[in-house]
């Protein structure tokens, strides 16, 4: 039993202010810790969060698992880029460390493996390997990651940009390992989650669609006839 069986069937929410915009109102771990109370009251099994504040404040708030990661510059490799960054997200409180797992060179100029290993000796912190192919994936896992993620697709050179999620490879990912595969990346309603789990998802994240008004009403506000400039 890992805290990754609290997640199997369930829905988690990914309760993050808008990367691509620094004024987003919403980036305040108050907020981000009250949106957290709000989905786990209507049924979230886990939350996601970015940034030691926001993963403290959200620990404070709820008492589902939490995947915690450190978002760290825009380009290449930024989702918990670095060892160090990884223990930091461990030791603010995240039972689960979502780590950057994709082949591209890393900051500092180290490995995965390297991460997964600061982790182990350093933290009780289960990983989580943000992936964007099938090999990426099977790679992490033997450097010793506990479940891997979509969370990457359509967003490296190695994978295809699409609007919708990348079911093929949940469904990729699910048939070559044994581990828990988790669907996230552009997850927007009922049907897509429906989709992820008949691929083998264990369990379907949504971020935007759910959290954040910013990028709703930006996505709703072009089909009005009074179109915000
Ligand atoms: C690529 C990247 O940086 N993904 C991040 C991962 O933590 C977040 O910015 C995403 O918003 C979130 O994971 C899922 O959100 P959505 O369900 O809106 O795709």
């Amino acid at each position: 039993m890992t805290v990754f069986d609290e997640l199997a069937g369930g829905l988690v929410v990914s309760c993050q202010p808008l990367p691509d915009d620094p004024d987003d109102p919403m980036r305040d771990p108050y907020v981000q810790a009250r949106v957290a109370a709000s989905v786990v009251r209507g049924g979230a099994v886990a939350v996601r969060a970015n940034g030691i504040a926001d993963i403290r404040a959200i620990r404070a708030a709820v008492d589902v698992p939490v995947i915690g990661l450190y978002k760290h510059g825009v380009d290449g490799v930024f989702i918990t880029p670095t060892a160090a960054h990884a223990v930091d997200v461990a030791a603010a409180g995240a039972h689960i460390v979502a780590v950057d797992a994709t082949d591209r060179p890393r900051p500092d100029g180290r490995a995965f493996a390297d991460t997964v290993r600061a982790l182990r000796e350093h933290t009780d912190a289960l990983i989580l390997a943000d992936v964007s192919t099938v090999e990426e994936g099977v790679a992490a896992v033997r450097a010793g990651a506990d479940a891997v993620a979509t969370t990457l697709s359509g967003y490296t050179p190695a994978s295809p940009s699409t609007d919708g999620p990348d079911l093929t490879l949940v469904a990729r990912l699910a048939s070559a390992l044994a581990v828990p595969v988790i669907a996230e990346g552009r997850y927007r309603d009922v049907g897509q989650i429906g989709q992820a789990f008949r691929a083998g998802a264990h369990s379907v994240v949504m971020g935007n669609a759910v959290t954040s008004p910013l990028w709703i009403t930006r996505r709703l506000v072009p089909a009005t006839r009074r179109v915000a400039g």
